[in-house]
C-alpha cells in the first residue's frame, strides 16, 4: 500500500479500466481473492492512521464496496478492535464476493447491527465504490453518510469516499467528506479535481497484490501532474537565451492583469518582457518592475517572440487578436482573449489553422471561459472537467488549461494531466494573470505547450501550497514568490 506521492506522474484510471483490470486479475486468482485482498489492505491502513482506536464502525453498504468493509472488520475483530457493522445489502440480492464475505463474517461470529450507536475512534466508509451512480443517496444510506462526517472521529473512505464519482469527482448534495480514501487496484481521477479533493483527505492506493502487467496493459485515462525537472541555466547563456515574451492586454482599468502577466514571465525566467497595453498607452513604466519595456502594440514584432493575449484584455483585444492568432509566435490565449474568441466563428478559425502551421497555442480558460467556447454551462463544464478540457483541445488544436481544483491540462496529442498543486487560497483576482505569464515563460524557453502548460500549471499551485500559513497570498505577492523557484 502506498501514500501517493506528491509529484509523482501517477496513472489513474477510470471505471471502465479499473473494472476491465479487475475481471483480468480475477480470472487469474482463486473466487474472492481481490475482495478478501481488499478487506485487509482496508484494515491494514484503519491500524496505521487510527491505532488507539478501540470502538471502530464499518458502514457497508449493498455492492462490492460494502463485502470489502465487512472482509476488513474480520481483521479488524481478529486484531482485538471492536466492530460495529452496519450493512445495507441483503444476501439474496447482493454480489457473489459479498455474500461470500457476509457468511465469513457470520463465521468469525460477528453480527450486523441495524443501526450504529455510541462513539466511535474511527469509521470506515464502505457504502459506495466505482459502483456509485449520481443519484442523491437516501433513506439510511444519507443517514449513515450524515452519521459519519457528523461522528469526529477519523473517517476512512474504501475505494472512493461515498457519494463522489470515480471519472470525475462530482459528488451528490450528501456525501462523505474522508480523512483518508484508499484507492483499490487504480487510483481514480475523480479523487484529484472538481469536488475530489475536498472530499478524499490524503488518496493512498493499494494495487491488490496485481502484477504490473496487468496493472499497465490498459493505457490510464489521465495522469497526475509531476513536479517539473530544475534545468540550470548553462554559463554561456545570455538573455536572448531565455526568450522574448509580449503580454497584449489591460484595457482601461485592467491595466493590473496584464502587468500581473508580465510581472510573472519576468520573475519565472524569461529574457525580455515587453507589454503592449490596451488604451492606456499612459503607462510607460512599471516602477516596481522596471525591468518591463512598454511598447505600441502595433511596434511588437510578433514573429519573434512568445506573445499572451487577453489578461484585461476586455473588449479592446478583439481588433488585436487577428494578428495574434495569424503570427507564428508560441500563444497564450487568457481571458478576455477567450471571451471574444468564443463569440467570433472567424477567430475561431484562425484560432484552428494555426495548428496545421504547426504554431503552438495554449488556451487557459477557467471553467465558464470554457463553457463560453463550448457553448455550455459552467456547471456542465464542471460536471466532467476532463472531457470539457479534451473537447476544447480537440476542437481547437491546441493545448488547454481547465483552471480550477485539479486543474487539468489536456492536448490532442497527449493523454489528460490532472494537476494535484494548488489550494483554495488561489481563489482570488489576478491569480490566473500570474499563470498565463508564467505558461509564456516556458514557452519562450522552447518548451512545447504541452510542457509549458504542465510546468508552469505545476509551480504555480506549488507556490500557493508552500505558502505560510496565515500570510495573505495575493497575485501580485504570488509573482514576487515565484522568483524563489524560478529556477531555469
Ligand atoms: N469484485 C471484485 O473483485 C472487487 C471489488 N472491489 C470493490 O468493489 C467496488 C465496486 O463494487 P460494485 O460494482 O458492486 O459497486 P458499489 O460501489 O459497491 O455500488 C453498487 C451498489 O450500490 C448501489 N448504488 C449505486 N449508487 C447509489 C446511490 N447513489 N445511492 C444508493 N445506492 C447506490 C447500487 O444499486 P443500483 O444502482 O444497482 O440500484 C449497487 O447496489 C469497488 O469500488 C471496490 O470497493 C474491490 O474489492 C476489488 C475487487
Ligand atoms: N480552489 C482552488 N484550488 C486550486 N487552484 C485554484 C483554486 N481556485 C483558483 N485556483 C487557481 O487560481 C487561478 C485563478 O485563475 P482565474 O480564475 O483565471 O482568475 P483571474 O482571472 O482573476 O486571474 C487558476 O490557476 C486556478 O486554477
Ligand atoms: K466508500
Amino acid at each position: 500500500m502506498n501514500k501517493t506521492i506528491p509529484g509523482t506522474r501517477h496513472p489513474l484510471h477510470g471505471v471502465d479500466q479499473t473494472r476491465r483490470i479487475e475481471q483480468t486479475a480475477a480470472q487469474a486468482l482463486p473466487a474472492h481473492t481481490l475482495m478478501q485482498r481488499a478487506g485487509l489492505a482496508v484494515a491494514r491502513l484503519a491500524l496505521a492512521i487510527a491505532p488507539h482506536a478501540q470502538r471502530i464502525w464499518i458502514a457497508c453498504g449493498p455492492g462490492n464496496n460494502g463485502g470489502d468493509g465487512l472482509e476488513a472488520a474480520i481483521h479488524l475483530q481478529r486484531w482485538g478492535k471492536q466492530v460495529v457493522v452496519t450493512w445495507l445489502g441483503q444476501t439474496e440480492s447482493a454480489p457473489a464476493d459479498t455474500v461470500a464475505a457476509r457468511l465469513r463474517l457470520q463465521d468469525a461470529g460477528i453480527l450486523v447491527e441495524s443501526m450504529p450507536s455510541g462513539d466511535f475512534d474511527l469509521c470506515i466508509d464502505a457504502l459506495l465504490g466505482i459502483g456509485s451512480q449520481l443519484r442523491e443517496p437516501q433513506g439510511l444510506m444519507a443517514d449513515w453518510i450524515r452519521q459519519i462526517n457528523a461522528s469526529g472521529a477519523p473517517i476512512l473512505s474504501v475505494d472512493l469516499p461515498t457519494g463522489l464519482h470515480a471519472d470525475t469527482g462530482q459528488a451528490t448534495a450528501v456525501h462523505v467528506q474522508a480523512s483518508h480514501t484508499l484507492n483499490l487496484l487504480t487510483l481514480k481521477p475523480g479523487l484529484f479535481t472538481a469536488q475530489g479533493r475536498d472530499a478524499a483527505g490524503t488518496v493512498w492506493c493499494d494495487t491488490l497484490g496485481l502484477e504490473l502487467n496487468v496493472l499497465t496493459a490498459l493505457a490510464p485515462t489521465a495522469y497526475l501532474n509531476a513536479q517539473p525537472i530544475k534545468t540550470r541555466r548553462p554559463h554561456a547563456s545570455h538573455k536572448g537565451s531565455y526568450g522574448d515574451v509580449a503580454v497584449i492586454g489591460g484595457a482601461h482599468g485592467m491595466t493590473g492583469a496584464a502587468l500581473l502577466a508580465a510581472g510573472a514571465a519576468l520573475y519565472a525566467g524569461t529574457g525580455r518582457v515587453f507589454v503592449g497595453l490596451l488604451n492606456d498607452q499612459s503607462v510607460t513604466v512599471d516602477v516596481r518592475h522596471p525591468e518591463l519595456m512598454f511598447r505600441p502594440i502595433q511596434s511588437l514584432d510578433f514573429s519573434a517572440m512568445t506573445v499572451v493575449c487577453g489578461c484585461g484584455g476586455g473588449q479592446a483585444v478583439q481588433p488585436v487578436l487577428c494578428d495574434v492568432l495569424s503570427s507564428p509566435a508560441p500563444v497564450v490565449l487568457d481571458a478576455d482573449a477567450l471571451n471574444v474568441i468564443a463569440t467570433d466563428n472567424v477567430l475561431q478559425t484562425e484560432l484552428l489553422a494555426r495548428c496545421a502551421r504547426q504554431a503552438v497555442t495554449v488556451l487557459t480558460p477557467h471553467p465558464l471561459e470554457a463553457a463560453r467556447l463550448l457553448g455550455q454551462t459552467a456547471q456542465q463544464v464542471q460536471s466532467d472537467r476532463l472531457t470539457a478540457a479534451q473537447t476544447l483541445a480537440q476542437r481547437f488544436a491546441c493545448t488547454v488549461v481547465l483552471k480550477g481544483s485539479g486543474s487539468i491540462i489536456a492536448s490532442p496529442d497527449h493523454l489528460p494531466v490532472i494537476n494535484p498543486t494548488g489550494n483554495g487560497r488561489l481563489a482570488s483576482a489576478g491569480t490566473g494573470d500570474v499563470l498565463a505569464g508564467m505558461v509564456g515563460a516556458e514557452l519562450a524557453a522552447g518548451k512545447t505547450g504541452f510542457e509549458a502548460a504542465c510546468r508552469a500549471v505545476y509551480r504555480h499551485g506549488a507556490l500557493a501550497d508552500t505558502w505560510p500559513p496565515g500570510a495573505p497570498l495575493t497575485a501580485q505577492l504570488l509573482v514576487l514568490g515565484g522568483c524563489d523557484t524560478a529556477c531555469r
